[in-house]
């Protein structure tokens, strides 16, 4: 399998090289050249596999030239041995034809965690076989950098930067992330919000001159393929759970980086029968605005409830314009840079393409608390406020209540108690036992101004063999 860039002027690379890189170097990112298709019959024989079973039939496909299948197995053997649920994604039913997957039953509480205790697995192991030492650079608006620092901390070869939004995440997010001990891990407070730090992240890729020639950088973001990849196993495995793929399936799907819905779309394209994919916005709201309206337009980035979510520019929004401009490399280059200047559109064809498939709503924070509040009073099930956005989505945009509906479950309520608190519930969401004592941990981070160069100097300072 080769992977190309969306931006369509960067080398073809294999995907031990894909998984070591974050940005190709024409500034696009990584896909398939092209991807495994699976027939209905072939899908219906995996029915009652364990989920890594399925992880491996669907995923096997894209490393098979750099991993041998019995290492791969148990890789993923590892990877979803840690979650604390048999199922790894249960599914809840929340009303009629309605379910919430619950991604959160890993290590962090986040579906993150899906992705990343596999790439920490798959860096450790190409890593080792080529002696090779990489620092990992990373943005997070809260739950990406706890699970990339769970995920990769034992990697031998690695060290990592992990940069969040200062002020701008809950609070257990914070912990999960600033009391892990370890030489090797650094967490950095960015004065600015999570576009800046996604930003600062990127342009790196770009001069990696910093590190001196002796390192190089690796992205845990989702604009490493790597992540999408895994993301992609979980429709397949709710699909199965609920009658597919004989049946076709609706997903609602919390979204800020488009990383994960885009994994969505990608099962579909693998042969999944899915009819519809919501994308759930809160009030940053620039994917809501241009699926309703096809204009993709920048507005101030706002605090919200969803801290998750505060995302103005989805990285993966370009992997999908990708597909719709026909892989179009260039085509989708100059979209791109006449959005650094003012709002886009693109032509109606390709948008009512995209519509045929995609729906979307925006949830701002009150809607946010009163679903939580309703569907507590339902049923007595916790939706944290990033789910709660998927399920109100859900609701809003469903096309056919005989097609089940499911909403990604996206994090655990007890990481974001203030949502909780707001939306006037009698109960107070309880982490569970391995994060009891979070509160009593010492913190470990350093708060820097929202500029580039101190970054990479702190970088260029810190990393194991710098100097
Ligand atoms: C809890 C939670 N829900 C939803 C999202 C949005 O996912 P994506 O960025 O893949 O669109 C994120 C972060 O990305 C998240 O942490
Ligand atoms: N919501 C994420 C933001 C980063 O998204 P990613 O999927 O590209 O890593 C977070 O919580 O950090």
């Amino acid at each position: 399998m080769r992977y190309i860039s969306t931006r369509g002027q960067a080398p073809a690379l294999g995907f031990e090289d894909v998984l070591l890189t974050g940005l190709a170097p024409d500034g696009g990112l990584y896909v398939p050249e092209f991807l495994p298709r699976f027939s209905p019959e072939e899908i219906s024989s995996w029915r009652g596999l364990s989920y890594e079973e399925l992880a491996f039939k669907v995923v096997f496909p894209f490393v098979e030239e750099a991993i041998p299948a019995d290492d791969f197995r148990e890789m993923l053997a590892e990877t979803y041995r840690v979650f604390a649920h048999k199922a790894v994604a249960p599914l809840v039913q929340i009303d009629s034809n309605e379910w919430v997957m619950e991604l959160f039953r890993g290590p962090t509480l986040a579906f993150k965690d899906f992705a990343l205790q596999l790439l920490g697995r798959l860096l450790d192991y190409v890593l080792e076989r080529r002696n090779q030492h990489v620092v990992i650079m990373g943005a997070t608006s809260g739950d990406t950098g706890s699970a990339a620092i769970e995920g990769c901390r034992h990697c031998k070869h690695v060290d990592i930067f992990i940069l969040h939004p200062h002020e701008r995440v809950s609070e257990v997010q914070r912990r999960q992330m600033t009391t892990v001990p370890g030489e090797n891990i650094h967490n950095l407070a960015i004065r600015g919000n999570f576009d800046d730090c996604q930003q600062m992240v990127k342009e790196s890729f770009g001069q990696q001159a910093f590190l001196g020639g002796k390192t190089q950088l690796v992205a845990v973001n989702s604009i490493n393929w790597a992540r999408i990849m895994a993301q992609i196993v979980y429709y397949f495995h709710a699909s199965l759970a609920l009658g597919g793929p004989q049946r076709s399936m609706a997903f609602s799907v919390p979204t800020g980086n488009f990383g994960d819905v885009f994994a969505g779309y990608l099962a579909r394209e693998m042969g999944l029968p899915i009819e519809q994919l919501v994308v759930a916005t809160n009030r940053n709201d620039i994917l809501h605005r241009f699926f309703s309206g096809n204009r993709y337009e920048k507005h101030a980035l706002a605090h919200s409830l969803s801290p998750s979510m505060d995302i103005m520019i989805s990285s993966n929004f370009e992997r999908l314009l990708f597909d719709l401009y026909g892989r179009d490399g260039k085509a989708v280059d100059d979209l791109l840079k006449s959005f650094q200047s003012g709002p886009v559109q693109i032509e109606d064809h390709r948008w009512k393409r995209a519509r045929a498939l995609f729906d979307s709503y925006a949830v701002d924070d009150d809607l946010t608390c009163a679903t939580i509040s309703r569907v507590f009073t339902e049923c007595e099930y916790l939706l944290d406020p990033h789910t709660a956005i998927g399920v109100e989505a859900a609701r809003k945009c469903r096309r056919d209540a005989g097609t089940p509906m499911i909403t990604l479950g996206t994090a655990h309520p007890a990481k974001f108690p203030e949502a909780v608190r707001r939306s006037s519930i009698s109960v107070e969401p309880k982490l569970p036992l391995h994060l009891d004592d979070l509160f009593d941990r010492e913190e470990r981070y350093t708060v820097l101004d929202n500029d580039r160069q101190q970054v990479q100097d702190f970088i260029a300072r810190n990393w194991k063999f710098a100097g």
